[in-house]
């Protein structure tokens, strides 16, 4: 990916940003475009930046520029050709993130007590099933405390599970062919979200989407990876999961 950015100077910029609403009708339609946002300068309003992340400079230039919708967009915007003080590429480097505006999953669900209270009243359900029951008769007794530590690593707690469990191959080498069906995996999603309710874990929409979206998302892979034909990754970062599109409701 890369990021282009355009610095305008304009007289009036009501029209301007009326032109580009206009233009950006076309841009949102390029499939060379990742997203784009155009911002204003309070000290100075005539002074505008326009940022638009390409999939690349090649498909910016070659793609997009030879496109029709490059046509579309361009004769909205060609008044204000003469108004750019700058229009360049740059490239993304590592120094980027996020704040902490927005709690983790971690801290909106209690932290690392409130997921532990979780999987200890899961484990104690599986353990009466008959279904899953039988899969876990030999675990090991700190099992719950070490699925908490991978829980709290995933919604952004510390990374305990990677320093101290070996993170995610070893994840992965407890699951290698266990052959988990559907049926059972459905059973492990159901007795975590009883467990979710019993203890008291947030029932807000927004936490309950996004802790079942990493729920459903990775019970999959556990299944996929459990057959005896599977060929998993070997190596790779213990996930983060994020809000996703629906963040907290802060009042
Ligand atoms: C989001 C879904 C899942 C997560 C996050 C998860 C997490 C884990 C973790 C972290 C371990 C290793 C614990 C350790 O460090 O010793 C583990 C082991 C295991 N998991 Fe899962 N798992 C998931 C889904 C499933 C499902 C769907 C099943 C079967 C229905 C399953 C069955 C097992 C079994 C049998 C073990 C070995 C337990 C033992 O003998 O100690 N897992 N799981």
């Amino acid at each position: 990916m890369i990021v282009e950015y355009i610095r305008y100077r304009v007289p009036d910029g009501d029209e301007f940003e009326a032109s580009y609403r206009r233009a950006a009708a076309h841009l949102a339609r390029a499939p060379q475009c990742v997203d784009y946002e155009l911002s204003r300068c309070v000290e100075e309003p005539g002074s505008y930046i326009l940022r638009i992340t390409w999939t690349s400079a090649q498909d910016h230039l070659e793609g997009f520029r030879r496109s029709a919708l490059f046509q579309d967009f361009f004769a909205e915007i060609r008044p204000y050709v003469d108004r750019i003080e700058e229009m360049r590429h740059y490239e993304r480097t590592p120094v980027r993130g996020t704040g902490a505006s927005i709690p983790s999953l971690y801290e909106w669900a209690g932290g690392a007590e409130a997921l532990e209270r979780l999987t200890t009243r899961f484990y104690e359900l599986v353990a009466e099933d008959d279904l899953i029951g039988p899969l876990f008769k030999g675990m090991d007794p700190g099992h719950p405390r070490y699925v908490a530590m991978w829980l709290s690593e995933v919604f952004g707690g510390p990374n305990r599970y990677t320093t101290e469990r070996g993170g995610y191959p070893h994840m992965l080498s407890m699951h290698l062919d266990r052959h988990i069906t559907e049926p059972m995996r459905r059973r492990w999603v159901v007795l975590l979200m009883d467990a979710a309710d019993e203890i008291g874990l947030p029932g807000d929409p927004e936490f309950r989407a996004a802790f079942a979206g990493y729920i459903e998302w990775g019970t999959r892979i556990a299944l996929t990876n459990s057959q005896p034909d599977a060929n998993p990754m070997r190596d790779a970062p213990v996930p983060r999961w994020g809000w996703g599109v629906a963040p907290p409701y802060q009042g």
